[in-house]
């Protein structure tokens, strides 16, 4: 028998992209979401994997993923949908605070809320925070704290959907450096941490594939940073 698909959101590049390309070299069935159409979806959608086009900017884009799932068995559900906007490049703050609450927060919410009694007995919720959750950022201030609201929802819904579904927590730091990082920022970054790597996706991956497998964690966050926190 096919296993249920795992849905992930904001699967179009980076991190998703490769969790996508992962499942797929294990025979497990993917649906993916993305804002904006490019190769990669052509090229995912002919290798079998459902693509379905979802802006988590405003409700009626959260309610039309949920819509679109409809009756739609899943194994699991990995919210990676993210956008990791800088504080100087905002002119209105209520805007961008609205904005980083709505896709790190609202989002796996909504869909929490809407589509946790489609995923299967054992299945699993995983929400992608980040490792700065825990001691701030002054220069992403909104998107720290919509993660942080991303992390108490892992606690509420671990009890709600226990012990028929597991939700945990992947808390990176430095994965994958953007394509606009000059060697100053990638240098200070990677002197944060005690490995002091810009490690790749497959870390995520590997993250993963642990909490899925498990039968006993939920409620828990897993940190791959690096130890930066001991830096
Ligand atoms: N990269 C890193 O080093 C780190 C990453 N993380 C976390 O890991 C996860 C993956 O990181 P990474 O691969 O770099 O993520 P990206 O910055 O590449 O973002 C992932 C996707 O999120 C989608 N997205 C953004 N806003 C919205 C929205 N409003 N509605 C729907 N989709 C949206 C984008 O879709 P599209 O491109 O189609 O517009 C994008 O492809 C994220 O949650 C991130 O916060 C945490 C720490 C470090
Ligand atoms: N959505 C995203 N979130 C984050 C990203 C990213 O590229 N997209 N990158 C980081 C950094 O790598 C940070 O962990 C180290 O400077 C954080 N979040």
């Amino acid at each position: 028998m096919t296993a249920n698909p795992v849905l992930i959101t904001g699967a179009a590049q980076r991190v998703g992209l490769h969790l996508v390309h992962r499942f797929l070299e294990q025979g497990r069935p993917v649906i993916m979401t993305y804002r904006q159409h490019r190769k990669q979806i052509d090229q995912l959608t002919a290798q079998g994997v459902r693509c379905i086009q979802a802006d988590f900017a405003t409700d009626d884009g959260i309610a039309a993923l949920v819509s679109a799932l409809s009756g739609q068995p899943l194994g699991a559900i990995i919210h990676n949908a993210s956008s990791w906007d800088l504080e100087a490049d905002i002119h209105d703050a209520a805007r961008h605070f609205d904005a980083m609450m709505q896709v790190h927060a609202k989002a796996p919410y909504l869909l929490n809320r809407h589509l946790a009694g489609q995923i299967e007995d054992g299945g699993s919720i995983i929400h992608i925070t980040d490792y700065t959750v825990e001691k701030g950022s002054d220069r992403h201030i909104a998107y720290v704290a919509s993660k942080a609201a991303l992390s108490s929802l892992t606690l509420s819904f671990a009890k709600l959907l226990g012990p028929r579904v597991r939700v945990n927590s992947i808390a990176p730091s430095l994965i994958i450096f953007n394509e606009d990082d000059d060697a100053q920022y990638k240098a200070k970054t990677l002197a944060k941490s005690v490995m002091g790597i810009e490690p790749g996706c497959d870390e995520i991956w590997l993250a993963v594939h642990y909490l899925l497998n498990s039968h006993y964690v939920t409620g828990r966050t897993l940190h791959v940073d690096g130890g930066r926190h001991i830096r």
